[in-house]
């Protein structure tokens, strides 16, 4: 009987997800085939758009994104059709796909791009936050406005943002590490950048992209069905600069960092005052020593090093784990160590006409030696668009080579409002002991530190207006033996561009 009430429809191409992955490869395919009808099945009812896109270097590249109704998609490439739904089941075997509403699509290739959620600390507790989406964005502005405390768990993309975003708010941040933003930096820059956190906020801040947030027009109950399922796509680059982060203090700045521990209980307001233990005020220049907290708060953290604080949320910026369950569903997917979709050197899952891309697919290729995955928004674009050529070769019986752009890691962006260039084995990564590192450092202006490795240049991060990203891009790719150079590599008197030109 229900199957009477589904209208089966034929697709040839069908991509799930409205983020920059989905949409990505949602376009690419509607160029390749415009002819033919392109279904993008999304569960939100906004869509990620790429605009002002710019290649920076040969692989470095710099983009604003925009959330757009998905009528805009539609408009811009008439050959493809957004169905507004969630995926409710996959019939791998079958080669089709139930949505929310009821109805059926047979794919010929399908291409799952439903993104990851935030791996939170616990699960199901109200003063735990995670942010991912404009939505879950908004509920951490309305709370943070009637905050006084919070606490930031985590020590990745996030925490680093808000910890400098944060005005007006007491902020104490643990994380496992010694030092801060372990995900991005070592020890150096995270110095480095600490010098600018415990400073003042400059009062003007350099100009730079923003994401638009295009949501008028939009179908109000659309949105709040997104909500209620949690389905929204991922945020992006500088997504607090729409939001006024700003507590109920008038202060500017303060942050308390906790290094080396986790979190190890978490205590409601009753569950702490039968504990009759006490918690600790917040730690101050002035007052570092330990002081009983006679304050009451609406949730308690106790850390692995026995301190406890109180405070009014706790934002779990943990990482992410990939959107895979509902795919997995009598599904026999090789899934990565991560949780994600393991997808081989054509973005090809282990299931016949599957492809995934984004950050719900874990890279399971061997990949060149200066790249490495991480759920970012240029390599959700990347794999997005590589995905649709792969696809289109498969329907056209053509070889394909791997994208360029997988043989580099290179990311830009922005922490501290500094610009970050993070380049190949940025950290190291992978490389044993058998490396050396090169350093040049102006306190407040510009840290620059690259990798090396039999005298090739194997990774380098880049803070501040350097102008390095393009020359070291090169060498790094190059692989030029770079031993005879030694330390001049870095020698602010020499032009560096000119020397290798
Ligand atoms: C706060 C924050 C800040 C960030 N800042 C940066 C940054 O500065 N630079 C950077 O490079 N990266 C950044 N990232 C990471 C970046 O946003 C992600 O890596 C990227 O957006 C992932 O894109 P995606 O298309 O794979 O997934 P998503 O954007 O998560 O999109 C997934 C899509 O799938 C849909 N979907 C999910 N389940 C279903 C279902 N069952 N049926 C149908 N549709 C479904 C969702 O609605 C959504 O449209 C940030 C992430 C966050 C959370
Ligand atoms: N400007 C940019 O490029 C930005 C990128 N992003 C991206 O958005 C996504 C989400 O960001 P985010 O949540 O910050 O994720 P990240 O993966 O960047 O960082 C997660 C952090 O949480 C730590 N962590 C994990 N589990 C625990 C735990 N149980 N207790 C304490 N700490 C823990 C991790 O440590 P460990 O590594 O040791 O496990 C790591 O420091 C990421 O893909 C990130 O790259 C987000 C914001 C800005």
């Amino acid at each position: 009987k229900e199957a009477a009430h589904q209208r089966q429809t034929m697709g040839k191409f069908v991509v799930v997800g409205g983020g920059i992955a989905g949409v990505t490869c949602a376009e690419e395919l509607a160029v390749s085939f415009p002819s033919e009808e392109i279904l993008l099945i999304t569960a939100s009812p906004v869509i990620k758009a790429v605009t002002n896109f710019k290649q920076v270097s040969k692989i470095l590249e710099e983009f604003d994104v925009e959330e757009q109704p998905s009528t805009m998609l539609e408009s811009r490439f008439p050959n493809i059709k957004v169905i507004e739904s969630g995926l409710k089941q996959l019939k791998s075997k079958e080669h089709c796909i139930v949505t929310e509403d009821g109805n059926q699509h047979v794919y010929e290739k399908l291409c799952l791009c439903a993104g990851a959620k935030p791996k939170l600390i616990c699960e199901g507790n109200p003063y735990v936050l995670g942010i991912r989406d404009t939505d879950s964005a908004q509920e951490f502005q309305k709370q943070l406005t009637k905050a006084k405390r919070i606490m930031i768990i985590g020590n990745g993309g996030i925490a680093l943002e808000l910890v400098y975003e944060i005005e007006g708010c007491e902020v104490i941040w643990a994380i496992k590490d010694k030092a801060i933003g372990n995900t991005f930096f070592d020890a150096g820059a995270a110095e480095f950048l600490t010098s600018k956190l415990v400073s003042e906020k400059p009062e003007a801040k350099i100009p730079h992209k923003r994401t638009k947030y295009t949501t008028e027009g939009m179908k109000k109950e659309a949105r709040s069905k997104a909500k209620a399922d949690n389905v929204g796509s991922a945020l992006g680059p500088d997504w607090h600069e729409g939001l006024d982060l700003k507590g109920t203090e008038e202060f500017s700045h303060k942050v308390h960092i906790e290094p080396m521990c986790e979190v190890k209980k978490i205590y409601l307001q009753e569950e702490f005052r039968l504990l009759k233990k006490n918690s600790l005020t917040f730690p101050t220049n002035h007052n570092k020593s330990v002081t009983t907290d006679n304050e009451t708060w609406p949730v308690y953290v106790e850390l692995t090093n026995e301190k406890l604080y109180g405070c009014d949320f706790i934002v779990s910026a943990t990482g992410v784990t990939p959107n895979t369950e509902l795919f997995l569903h009598g599904n026999n997917f090789d899934v990565g160590e991560d949780g994600g979709l393991k997808v081989d050197d054509h973005m090809h899952t282990s299931l016949p006409d599957i492809y995934a891309a984004g950050d719900i697919c874990t890279a399971a290729w061997q990949p060149s030696p200066v790249w490495q995955q991480m759920r970012l928004w240029t390599q959700a674009r990347q794999m997005g668009w590589y995905a649709a050529k792969c696809m289109t070769a498969a329907r056209l019986g053509n070889c394909i080579d791997m994208d360029f752009s997988f043989e580099l890691f290179a990311h830009v962006t922005k922490f501290f409002n500094f610009k970050v260039v993070l380049l190949g084995k940025y950290n190291a990564q992978g490389l044993g002991s058998d490396h050396e590192l090169m350093l040049r450092c102006t306190k407040g202006q510009e840290y620059v530190k690259v990798v090396m490795q039999n005298g090739r240049m194997m990774g380098a991060v880049l803070i501040g207006e350097t102008d390095l990203e393009e020359t070291f891009e090169n060498l790094i790719l190059n692989q030029m033996d770079l031993s005879p150079y030694g330390e001049e590599l870095l020698d602010p008197n020499i032009d560096i561009e000119d020397y290798f030109d």
